[in-house]
């Protein structure tokens, strides 16, 4: 589980969250929307200690992630939000091998898991690879591949779907969904909405520092109204569409 309690964090003086309060089970798909610079980056970025709550206190499966910072970064897998930033070797098979590498990890098991991790970015087969002369989208998809491919108990993703075409968009989402039926928290942050609400168990908003809906999608739908996050049609209230 990761737990945000009474979490306040200011950049410079400027509040960007204020007394949050989130729980997240392992196994559940959440989906974290909000407005530009709501502050769901922010957010995201406290899973893995990246950031230090000023007040309050973000656990993972109960544990403090400022006592142990080597624990949380092996249990919560993040995806950013520009995927240059995480990229560690020159070819995508490398890149995506490190983190099992750095696991120890017997050689046979860290190839399974490079082969299972690309295949599910619509990457198979691409090991060789420059990441430098990928695409933004290509690029993308090798970055998710790398959280993957870490086995995490917990999976962060900040805007994963940048540059992705519709094919590696479902695939990424198929994924993220069976990786939590099989037990995984995923929190993924995005503005949009399409095809992902349907796969999530609940729908997470925050405004003003805060979260102010938490809830089912079908029923978190109908109270983001006013927070300018983008309701796909096929999710819009008969009064919405009037
Ligand atoms: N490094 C920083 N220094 C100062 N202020 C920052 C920094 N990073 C973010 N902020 C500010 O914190 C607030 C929240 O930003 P954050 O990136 O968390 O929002 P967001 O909800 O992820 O936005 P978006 O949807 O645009 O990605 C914004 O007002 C932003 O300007």
């Amino acid at each position: 589980m990761i737990e945000f309690r009474d979490v306040s964090y200011a950049f410079e003086d400027v509040p960007v969250l204020e007394d949050l309060s989130l729980s997240i089970e392992s196994g559940e798909f959440v989906v974290l929307a909000g407005a530009n610079g709501s502050g769901k980056t922010t957010l995201l970025r406290h899973c893995n200690g990246l950031l230090t709550p000023d007040s309050g206190t973000v656990l993972v499966d109960g544990t403090p992630v400022t006592d142990d910072l080597v624990a949380a970064r092996s249990r919560v897998g993040m995806v950013f939000q520009h995927p240059r930033d995480q990229f560690v070797a020159a070819t995508v098979g490398a890149d995506v091998a490190f983190g099992p590498e750095n696991l120890g990890l017997e050689r046979a098991e860290i190839d399974r898991r490079v082969e299972t991790a690309l295949a599910a970015v619509n990457m198979a087969g691409r090991e060789d690879e420059r990441i430098d002369a990928l695409s933004g989208g290509e690029q993308a998809r090798v970055a998710i591949a790398g959280a993957l491919a870490m086995d995490p108990d917990h999976l962060v993703l900040d805007e994963p779907f940048t540059g992705l075409d519709d094919p590696a968009r479902r695939s990424v989402l198929e994924r993220l969904e069976s990786l939590s039926v099989a037990g995984t928290g995923v929190v993924l942050a995005t503005h949009d909405l399409r095809d992902v609400l349907a796969l999530a168990d609940r729908l997470v908003a925050v405004r003003d520092g805060r979260v102010v809906v938490d809830d089912a999608p079908e029923r978190a739908i109908a109270e983001l109204e006013g927070l300018e996050v983008r309701v796909p049609e096929a999710f819009r209230t008969e009064t919405d569409r009037c």
